[in-house]
């Protein structure tokens, strides 16, 4: 079975520095690969040229089979809304909205009446243990509630891959390990591959894989065999 998505060659350089340099990856159908290294690595910069938010100088970046980094602006950015989901370190949801509404936010954006958004991001919230917290604010729900709003939102639309750049990255131990459990276990059940980005061996541990980079290169790599 092809890759869902993979990315060949990839070089990014800013000024005399090489963030990248000349990296191959792939990842496929609930496969989970964990991006590890030291600070100024280039984990930063290789997930967010797998996610057509920076375009390589070299190489190319293919979504089932599909080249993406040469696609225009407006095509790209559209990709990105229906095909990819993301959740960051401190999950970015929108302190006005209810939690049901944040995470229906994809599917608006998408044109699906508000309705149908909210009834379809709510099928998240048992699963991910929020029930009973769709109309919190997000400043009313602890940080690791408001991850896991974060990781309903990043599946609402049903992505091919989720993206995640230190998911954990602000939450305790016990809490990191419940949110990656749940990212990881959530991703699997809708097929999605994920990419997440972690400084915690802990957290990356509940990965397929690990990929570990230096100086913009594979330095190297694991593989886990998920229970
Ligand atoms: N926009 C930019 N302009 C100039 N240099 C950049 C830019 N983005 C990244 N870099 C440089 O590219 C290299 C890789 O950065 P990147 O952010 O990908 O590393 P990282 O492994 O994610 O680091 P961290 O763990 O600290 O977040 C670093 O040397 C960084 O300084």
């Amino acid at each position: 079975m092809g890759a869902v998505l993979a990315g060949h060659g990839l070089v990014k350089k800013y000024g005399s520095t090489t963030a990248l340099g000349g990296v191959d990856v792939e990842v496929g159908e609930r496969d989970s690969l964990a991006i590890m290294g030291p600070s100024g690595s280039g984990k930063s910069t290789l997930l967010h040229t797998l996610a057509g938010i920076i375009r390589p100088d070299d190489g190319q970046v293919l979504l089932r089979g599909e080249r993406i980094d040469s696609l225009g602006e407006n095509r790209l950015s559209a990709l990105r809304r229906k095909r990819f989901g993301f959740v960051f370190q401190c999950g970015q949801l929108l302190p006005e909205l209810p939690a049901e509404e944040n995470v229906a936010l994809p599917l608006m954006l998408e044109g699906v009446p508000r309705a149908e958004a909210v009834a379809r991001g709510r099928r998240w919230f048992a699963p991910l243990g929020l029930e009973g917290l769709e109309r919190r604010r997000p400043g009313q729900l602890s940080g690791g509630q408001a991850q896991r709003v974060a990781i309903a939102r990043a599946l609402a639309v049903e992505p091919d891959v989720v993206f995640a750049d230190e998911p954990t990255g602000a939450l305790d131990q016990r809490t990191s390990t419940e949110v990656v459990q749940l990212l990881t276990f959530a991703t699997r059940e809708t097929g999605a591959a994920l990419v997440m980005v972690t400084h915690d061996a802990d957290v990356a541990a509940h990965c397929g894989r690990v990929l570990q980079v230096r100086d913009g290169r594979i330095s190297g790599y694991s593989q886990f065999t998920i229970a």
